[in-house]
């Protein structure tokens, strides 16, 4: 791809670089025509569509050296290590080579569950056992191990069924005889305990479905374009938004970890696409939304007759696939991409996820009997003239690329023109601005701690640990696409499976705007940074009211503290008072100025928190001035302040080191105690980062097992995020899980009713889901339970 960029003429490249959209016609049909008489494009696009020398398509002989490698770690008792090289021959193993059906996928799939058998996961080994058998009916051996996982399940009757089909198809002695032995072990038991089979296929998540409550609008702004407003008052927690994407794509360095359909983590038994290499899923379900029914296996006959009517019934449950027809979405999403060619594996994900919006478009448009275009389908804002050169010339180029990888799949139906390509670059600029992370929580690494030792109670695994979300997937959603930002937001989206949720996290009244975070939070960052943040991902200027009116948290953040012992005063750095200067500009210099008075340029609930250390920027006309005292004008010297910060710095990241590695020396808490505390000295105490050095103490003192003073620090910690972000925050909900966790272990009482504030901020956030996203509060209310 550097080549390419790298042949193209200046001229042209720079054209594009000052290109706006009315531009796009020309340029891109410049760029087409130059790339036409390149041989290395045409080189480069072989490599990436030609079947050839796809590296994603199904490949036998990989998947049998793989197998034998997985066969290899089996006998040296390498169990989970033989199931991931079976997954990877999965990957590779094409079911029928020239039409001709091949055993490579059922053997694998019960070389996997023998594995799984070994490794204790009984339901995963049933599930591939039946997979093979849905494949391959007659497979004897398929049916023993899913009796075996069956009996050591409990499921006596269906393990005695399965050992009855093995038996018939049977052949040699040995083996019958050792089925004979297995057959009489269940014998008796499964008379006296009977449960209904498990489902083979099917959803992972039981999702308790809320109504959504209010009536949304879409009105127009001067500042923000089109945003949503709500027609009638919402109460907190309601939920407002629910909608499936128009198109998503799992991140590339989640691929081996989640399911390319719902984007869970994958379980250990994945199901791998039945005519590509490139996705897993988590079920054959997820498979089947994602490419379509055609790559379910048809099972071959199964070679016995007579068998009776109840024992025939059961054997077809088994081997076929159970998917309702309703859960199958029309839109197959993966379909073009799954040739076995290049393009899917290497292009970036939004440009992936751009051919896949294209895909859907062509799909809705041939059933209406349209012509192909995005104008009109497509209605969401674009920054293209906003966007840096770099980016408008990538645009242009993967525009051309993309448009040829479409070929394949839908040729005259996507004609490669300056409309077409103007059209797919646009795309590719709505992409980026309108396009959601689909994140999900980690909470795990909070529960490992009692995973590893189930010896100890959840009070003995005391945990500080940060929940961490990853963002696993990139989707667009049409509906979603129009709730504008907010640094201050008063709703919150998630994710379930792939579905967005949007809910009210405060009470709002009739015909107020209803504003998400893109990513920057006032408590998170200053103002600075959010704005920087907000131009550099997505060309715009904050308008919102965490970024033009004053408010605590931005004031303290960042800010030092005045040289004066009893003064409670912030004294802030350049930079912020630069942006805490604009925002009483704005105010000095709107022409309605002088009927607002102090309230008006300032956040109403920080009202007396702000008096508290600011209460100079109350006068009129004030501005701020970087090194004094808000309150009392005390000159604070910033140069040694900074030094002193940055000496303290050193120690505090030996410190962070040692509890990666979980290995803190002797006195090393004692000794960086002794050089972070002039950190509390020089900042404010509100500032962040004390916040951040109490919550890294309190880490460290629970991993030296000083619990007492482990909870000190994580509830001043919480007291500095209460005053940044507001009592009710996520930020401080997260906290409060560590604090239970801490009282869980010290058995304090007071653990209850942390639990409780904690349960109330989540359940604002989430509501009813909140126990599905955070397993972690369940297991903590567990825990509580067990020490009352
Ligand atoms: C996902 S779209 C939201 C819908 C959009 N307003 C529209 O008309 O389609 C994001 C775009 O909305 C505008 N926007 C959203 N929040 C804003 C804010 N706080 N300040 C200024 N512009 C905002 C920006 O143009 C941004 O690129």
């Amino acid at each position: 791809m550097e080549k390419l960029k790298a042949a193209v003429p200046e001229t042209l490249k720079r054209r594009i670089a000052e290109s706006s959209p009315d531009d796009l016609p020309s340029t891109s049909s410049d760029l087409l025509r130059f790339f036409h008489r390149l041989p290395l494009f045409h080189q480069v696009l072989g490599d990436l569509t030609g079947l050839e020398r796809g590296l994603c398509r199904k490949n036998e002989r990989d998947a049998l050296e793989t197998k034998l490698k997985g066969n290899d770690c089996f006998s040296r008792g390498d169990f989970s290590e033989a199931v991931k090289l079976y997954t990877k021959a999965l990957r590779f193993a094409p079911i029928a080579v020239d039409g001709v059906v091949k055993d490579v996928v059922p053997v694998l799939y019960v070389n996997r569950a023998f594995a799984l058998y070994k490794m204790g996961l009984l339901a995963e080994s049933v599930r591939d056992c039946s997979r093979a058998l849905s494949i391959f009916p007659g497979y004897a051996k398929a049916w023993f191990r899913r009796g075996k996982s069956n009996a050591s399940l409990g499921y006596h009757l269906d393990a005695r069924r399965d050992f009855t089909v093995s038996l018939k198809l049977e052949v040699s002695s040995n083996g019958k005889r050792l089925i004979e032995n297995e057959m009489k072990m269940v014998a008796n038991l499964y008379k006296q305990k009977n449960y209904p089979p498990q489902r083979y296929e099917g959803c992972r998540l039981e999702i308790c479905d809320e109504p959504l409550q209010v009536e949304l609008q879409c009105v127009s702004k001067i500042t923000k374009g089109r945003g949503m407003i709500t027609v009638a008052e919402i109460p907190e927690a309601s939920l407002i938004h629910k909608e499936d994407p128009y198109a998503a794509i799992v991140l590339k360095h989640f691929r081996e970890t989640h399911c390319h359909f719902c984007f869970n983590e994958l379980p250990m038994d994945p199901v791998a696409c039945s005519s590509c290499c490139i996705p897993l899923y988590c079920s054959h379900l997820c498979q089947v939304q994602a490419g379509g029914e055609h790559l379910l296996p048809t099972a071959r006959d199964l070679p016995i007759d007579n068998l009776p009517e109840d024992l025939n019934n059961y054997i077809s449950n088994v081997i076929s696939v159970q998917i309702s027809r309703p859960q199958v979405k029309k839109f197959i999403e993966h379909v073009h991409e799954c040739q076995g060619v290049h393009w899917p594996a290497v292009l970036p994900s939004d440009v992936v996820l751009a051919g896949r919006v294209l895909a859907k478009c062509i799909e809705q448009q041939r059933h209406s009997g349209l012509k192909f275009s995005l104008l009109g389908i497509w209605d969401l804002c674009h920054n293209y003239a906003q966007l840096p050169p770099d980016d408008k010339f990538e645009f242009h180029i993967y525009s051309i690329i993309l448009m040829n990888c479409l070929q394949d799949s839908y040729g005259a139906e996507l004609p490669i023109n300056e409309n077409t390509n103007s059209q797919l670059i646009l795309l590719l600029s709505q992409i980026r601005v309108n396009s959601m992370a689909i994140v999900r929580v980690a909470s795990f690494d909070l529960m490992g701690s009692f995973n590893q030792q189930p010896e100890l109670s959840l009070a003995a695994g005391a945990s500080t640990a940060a929940v961490k979300q990853i963002r696993v997937g990139q989707a667009v959603y049409a509906a979603g696409s129009l709730f504008n930002h907010s640094c201050q937001p008063n709703i919150h989206a998630y994710f379930i499976s792939r579905t967005l949720y949007v809910r009210a996290t405060e009470y709002i009244a009739s015909g107020c705007d209803l504003e998400l975070s893109y990513g920057a939070q006032v408590g998170q960052w200053n103002c600075k940074d959010r704005k920087q943040f907000l131009e550099d991902r997505y060309s715009f200027t904050c308008e919102c009211r965490g970024c033009s009116k004053l408010n605590l948290s931005d004031l303290v953040l960042d800010a030092y503290r005045c040289d004066k012992t009893d003064c409670l005063g912030v004294v802030l750095d350049i930079d912020v008072a630069k942006y805490e200067n604009q925002k009483l500009c704005f105010f000095n210099l709107d022409p309605k100025s002088h009927v607002l008075n102090t309230l008006d340029q300032v956040d109403k609930c920080d009202i007396d928190d702000i008096r508290m250390v600011a209460s100079k920027v109350y006068g009129n006309s004030c501005s701020v001035e970087p090194g004094y005292c808000l309150n009392c004008n005390t000159k604070r010297d910033l140069e040694a302040s900074r030094a002193a910060v940055r000496e303290a710095e050193i120690h505090l990241r030996g410190l962070q080191d040692a509890i990666s590695s979980n290995a803190i020396p002797n006195n090393s808490l004692l000794e960086t105690w002794r050089y972070v505390e002039p950190l509390t000295k020089i900042f404010h105490p509100f500032n962040k980062r004390v916040a951040e050095v109490e919550d890294t103490l309190a880490q460290a003192s629970c991993l030296v097992g000083e619990l007492q003073s482990a909870m000190d620090h994580c509830q001043k910690s919480i007291e500095i995020l209460e005053k940044l972000y507001g009592s009710n925050h996520i930020a401080v909900g997260n906290e409060l899980l560590k604090l239970v966790s801490i009282q869980l272990a010290l058995r304090d009482a007071t653990a209850a009713d942390s639990l409780n504030l904690a349960t109330a901020i989540f359940a604002r956030y989430y509501g009813s889901h909140a126990s599905l996203v955070f397993p972690l509060l369940q297991h903590l209310k567990e825990g509580v339970c067990q020490t009352q």
